[in-house]
């Protein structure tokens, strides 16, 4: 066993019959295979910083917790990636390696170094956490997802929760809001995108009240919020847990919650008439979107499968919006992401407008960044001078009837309304009697034949009915 500078703990290791050099140096925990003629194999390097937990004795967590104290020997929990490797949407499992050591002396004081250097390099691991588990959500298995995935990780981390299983909708909201929070690090809600919602809700309303801000005022410039919010995915669609960890893994969320990973969120308020009405990280939706998701609360008892059926009935009612579109048009001179950090998806405005950037922002900091981020004012000023110069509204009145097809036309008027700039009116109304004669004749037709009219058909901007079946008959 030595120490030098950079080299904290060396010694000899067994796993299994097999001999190897392990040695833990500043931000590594790293083995290396030995073989009989003291040649070097294959080495295994796990960041500090991406250790889960080390155990004495032999212990197992899954599928079911056993343990196994002997003298000589420790387990090195920690997070392992899959074969997709290290971006964004890639699963992570839990590693597990069982380590012999020669003496008791040496395993002491590997597991000694180890944990100390985990609370060296990893200061933005949480050690409390309140828990919010919505028992109906989804397929109705949050209760099960939690106490079978996430509590025994959680335990295995060192990591204490406060558990709360919610009765009615808005109880995770009001208890953040109302009951004292001092202590924990985080909050965490396990069931879907409403339930994230809820908490999303609560603590920026919270944040707000003890900094005295109105969230009712449109122009209020909000606090960010300190306490971070972890999703475990067990709901219908999980939208957010999936943009912001890339897959919809209960195992890969707690693993990221557990190492203190974290990622900014932009987060969009939309106001009525002066009062908040929602907070919004994914999508605001009006027309058939809302229509769609007020249709699905009818039937939750469906499960997932309500937002098909929904979607359905909603596209079959055909209904009309009308609507007002304001927008601020992105040119190469204003855009720039408004905040200290680059985008995950590598979008041509952050690719583009890399001096615009903070110089102290450092680019190849870890994937999920625990920088928590304010609007340059400066860049604020711009935003709001040209929304004044290019702010043109946009009336969509309805009332005219041109076509069946009003996704489509949908998509043309927008595309017109942010190329062009024009005012359209447009009609998105028609007898649903068409629309289902349309598509039935449509059966009738060979797939490519079908494919090759509606290519025709959307380059010259839906024409009316009367001009689409024509290019049909062609
Ligand atoms: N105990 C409860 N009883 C009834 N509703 C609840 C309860 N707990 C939470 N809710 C509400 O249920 C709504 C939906 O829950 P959640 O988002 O977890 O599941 P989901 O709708 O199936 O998933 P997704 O939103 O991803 O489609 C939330 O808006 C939440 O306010």
């Amino acid at each position: 066993m030595m120490e030098i500078d950079s080299v904290r703990v060396e010694s000899s290791l067994w796993i299994g019959n097999k001999r190897y050099r392990a040695f833990l140096s500043g931000w590594y925990f790293s083995w290396t295979e030995i073989d009989k003629r003291n040649r070097e194999k294959k080495t295994i390097s796990v960041p500090v910083s991406e250790v889960i937990g080390v155990k004495e004795g032999q212990v197992e967590i899954q599928p079911q917790k056993k343990v196994e104290d002997t003298d000589l020997d420790f387990t090195l929990f920690y997070v392992k990636r899959g074969s997709k490797g290290n971006g964004i949407g890639a699963p992570r499992s839990l590693g597990r390696t069982q380590f012999c050591c020669p003496s008791r002396d040496v395993r002491d004081q590997w597991i000694t170094q180890l944990r100390t250097a985990l609370k060296t390099h990893s200061p933005s691991r949480p050690h409390r956490l309140l828990v919010f588990i919505n028992p109906f959500g989804g397929k109705k298995r949050g209760k099960q997802i939690f106490h079978s995935l996430v509590a025994p990780l959680f335990e295995l981390a060192g990591i204490s929760s406060h558990v709360v299983v919610t009765e009615r909708a808005n109880q995770a909201r009001d208890y953040i809001l109302k009951k004292d929070l001092t202590g924990f690090d985080g909050v965490i809600c396990v069931g879907g995108d409403g339930m994230f919602s809820e908490l999303l809700h609560g603590v920026i309303g919270r944040t707000q009240q003890e900094a005295g801000i109105s969230e009712h005022d449109p122009t209020a410039m909000l606090r960010p919020c300190d306490l971070h919010i972890g999703i475990i995915p067990a709901g219908s669609t999980d939208c957010v847990c999936f943009t912001t960890v890339g897959i919809n893994d209960p195992v890969t969320s707690t693993l990221h919650i557990i190492i203190g990973d974290s990622q900014p969120l932009d987060v969009c308020s939309v106001h009525y008439q002066s009062t908040l009405v929602h907070y919004s990280v994914s999508m605001v939706g009006y027309g058939f979107y809302g229509d769609v998701l007020a249709e699905s609360e009818r039937h939750r008892w469906m499960g997932p499968l309500r937002y098909d059926y929904s979607g359905c009935m909603v596209y079959l009612c055909n209904r009309s919006y009308p609507g007002l579109v304001q927008y601020i048009p992105a040119d190469s001179h204003i855009s720039s992401p408004r905040d200290n950090t680059r985008c995950l998806s590598g979008c041509r405005v952050c690719s583009e407008s890399k001096e615009r950037l903070f110089p102290h922002f450092d680019s190849s900091s870890s994937l999920y960044s625990t920088t928590v981020s304010q609007y340059s004012s400066e860049l604020e000023a711009h935003v709001q001078g040209a929304q004044r110069v290019f702010r043109r509204p946009l009336t969509w009145p309805t009332g005219q009837q041109t076509s069946s097809w009003c996704e489509k036309r949908t998509l043309w008027a927008f595309s017109r309304i942010f190329t062009g700039t024009q005012t359209h009116r447009i009609s998105l109304t028609c007898p649903l009697l068409k629309f289902i004669v349309s598509r039935l004749f449509g059966f009738l037709y060979p797939l490519e034949k079908k494919k090759r009219s509606m290519r025709r058909v959307i380059e010259k901007y839906r024409p009316p009915l009367r001009e689409y079946w024509r290019i049909r008959r062609n």
